[in-house]
């Protein structure tokens, strides 16, 4: 099996692949962008893909979204990774002089306090390791990188502060995707994408009665533009409930009746970890 990441080695996306994977030993593949990551996918070039798609701090995480319905993607597993974020420098940087901080946007979206407080300005990469990479081989001392501690030994830079986002409490949710619709057994979730059928008002409103009227728990909802025309927009739903299970399976009868097009993008269940393993003993 070959299972794709965002690389270069040392990113959040390296440790949650290898410990969602842990026992099945895949080939890996590091890709440049989120975005090449599914693309892999969809053209085949791995089985798998692992891909952030929410954190507690940032919120959702558009590139994810948009890419998992334009490449006609499925969601098959769901990993939540504790995060913490790190300020790496080259050896004799002080924090007090750095002018530039560079990182992937939603890294530097999670430490506004700490870039603010350092008045620095940002620039955005990749990931958060090939920032960390950057910093190292400019060899500056006025530019520091937002990424793990994993990263700080990889790419032989210094942590000038630690733990800097801006809530001690950081998670980020990861998505398993594979090509085609997997069966996965004891599915306790599950995701779907509704486009309206009509534009009214109230719309949103009718959809998520559905859902109460069955007792089932939404667990995230998101909404995207439908990139057609300015103001209109389709929803994910995440629900606690696999979509073979009985209510599920009404409650998408009913939106479909409604005159909805309803899309299941998958039914899985959560791995949640409770630490960080920072040095690559994943
Ligand atoms: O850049 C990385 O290290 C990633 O794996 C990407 C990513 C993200 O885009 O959310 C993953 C987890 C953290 O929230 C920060 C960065």
């Amino acid at each position: 099996m070959k299972v794709a990441y965002l690389g270069p080695k040392g990113t959040f996306s390296e440790e949650a692949a290898y410990r969602y994977f842990s026992s099945q030993k895949p080939e890996w593949q590091m890709c440049e962008t989120i975005f090449d990551v599914l693309e892999a996918v969809q053209k085949s070039n791995v089985d798998k893909g692992i891909v952030p798609i929410e954190n507690t701090i940032e919120g959702t995480i558009n590139v994810t979204i948009d890419g998992l319905l334009s490449q006609g993607l499925h969601i098959e597993g769901e990993l939540i990774l504790p995060i913490a974020m790190h300020l790496l420098g080259n050896e004799g940087t002080r924090a007090s002089e750095i002018e530039e901080i560079w990182s992937i946007p939603p890294a530097l979206a999670q430490c506004q306090e700490c870039i603010h407080e350092l008045n620095a300005e940002v620039k955005h990469f990749n990931s958060t390791a090939s920032a960390a990479q950057a910093v190292s081989e400019s060899g500056r001392s006025d530019v520091a990188a937002i990424a793990s501690q994993w990263a700080a030994e990889v790419f032989d830079l210094i942590p000038l502060k630690s733990n800097i986002q801006d809530n001690l409490v950081n998670h980020t949710r990861f998505i398993v995707l594979t090509k085609e619709q997997q069966e996965v057994e004891q599915a306790t979730k599950s995701m779907l994408v509704i486009s309206p059928g009509e534009e009214r008002p109230g719309v949103l409103s009718v959809i998520l009665n559905v859902f109460s009227s069955l007792a089932i728990n939404l667990t995230w909802i998101e909404s995207r533009p439908t990139k057609k025309k300015l103001g209109t927009y389709r929803f994910f739903v995440e629900a606690e409930l696999g979509a073979e299970e009985v209510n599920m399976q009404k409650a998408i009868t009913i939106l479909e009746t409604l005159g909805h097009d309803v899309k299941v993008l998958g039914s899985y269940y959560t791995t949640k970890l409770t630490e960080n393993r920072p040095s690559g003993k994943f």
